[in-house]
């Protein structure tokens, strides 16, 4: 389903009243002013986190609320019979041809030997780019499984699309997380890129390891990273660097990742 979105020219602007109407059948009481400019952003993720919904259809079909609604989707939120037409009359540009997006993250190592004296920070095994480094020492502390090269090509989707974070749609203290298999969060965000109407462009992934070292394993990450973003090979590349025995990283106490994403239009 592609959405063009409207990106509206003011900050803010009152709801209309019968738009307002619609939305408080939800349930949920709406702002009397709408931060319009929030408007460009559709999120209808399992993780129940609605941000905004704009649809266009000729006409403008707009709603739009900030705030968790429970584990309900935002179709499920707005049903399309619910919508109102001409939620606005700001000029609706289309959406760019294509929207570029950065993501990083970083997660702590520690032995993996000694996991009873960190408690709730026990180390799992390393998970890389959905590999499991099962024979490396050294662990991962995480709420999920803190794959960071999945974490990173997942912000920088959504920052492409302008959505919240994976902490905000992925709360680090929803106990449905903990232990989690990224792939999930990876899914959520790929879905939403084509309910936007998006496709990979082009991944670039890197990652900083001193250890474990992942050249022999390069090949099976790419793959999945190429699996998951629904996109070939060729539009997909992951590098390894160290941290030349720096800082944490360098001295084998975090790894970290950065992923630059281009969506370009499906
Ligand atoms: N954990 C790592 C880190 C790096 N590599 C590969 O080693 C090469 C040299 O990295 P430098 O940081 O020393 O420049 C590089 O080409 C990486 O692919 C690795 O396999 N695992
Ligand atoms: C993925 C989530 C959710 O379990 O937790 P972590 O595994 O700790 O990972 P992080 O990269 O810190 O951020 C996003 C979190 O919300």
């Amino acid at each position: 389903m592609a959405l063009s979105l409207a990106i509206p020219v003011r900050s803010t602007v009152q709801a209309p009243r019968g738009l307002r109407g619609q939305l408080a059948k939800g349930g949920k009481p709406l702002p009397t002013t709408l931060p319009w400019r929030t408007v460009d952003v559709f999120c209808g993720c399992g993780a129940g986190v609605l941000i905004a919904v704009a649809r266009h259809r000729g006409c403008t079909r707009a709603a739009l609320r900030e705030g968790d609604v429970g584990e309900r989707g935002a179709e499920e939120f707005f049903p399309k019979t619910e919508f109102q037409e001409s939620a606005t009359s700001a000029k609706i540009p289309c959406e760019p041809a294509i929207r570029i997006g950065h993501g990083y993250d970083i997660h702590r190592m520690l032995p993996r030997d000694e996991p009873e004296g960190w408690g709730k920070c026990s180390p799992q095994p390393a998970v890389i780019g959905g590999v499991t480094f099962e024979e490396f020492p050294l662990g991962v502390v995480a709420h999920s499984d803190g794959d960071v090269v999945y974490h990173s090509t997942i912000d920088a989707i959504l920052g492409a699309l302008g959505l919240p974070d994976i902490g905000q749609l992925f709360p680090d203290n929803d106990p449905r997380w903990r232990g989690a298999n990224s792939e999930q969060f990876f899914d959520e965000a790929v879905r939403l890129m084509g309910l936007r109407g998006y496709r990979i462009g082009n991944v670039d992934v890197t990652i900083i390891a001193e250890k474990p070292r992942l050249a022999a394993r390069k090949a099976d990450m790419k793959d999945n990273l190429v699996r998951i973003c629904d996109t070939i090979p060729a539009r997909v590349n992951l590098k390894a660097r160290t941290h030349e025995k720096m800082d944490s990283v360098g001295e084998c106490r975090a790894l970290e990742c950065h992923a630059c994403v281009l969506l370009e239009k499906a």
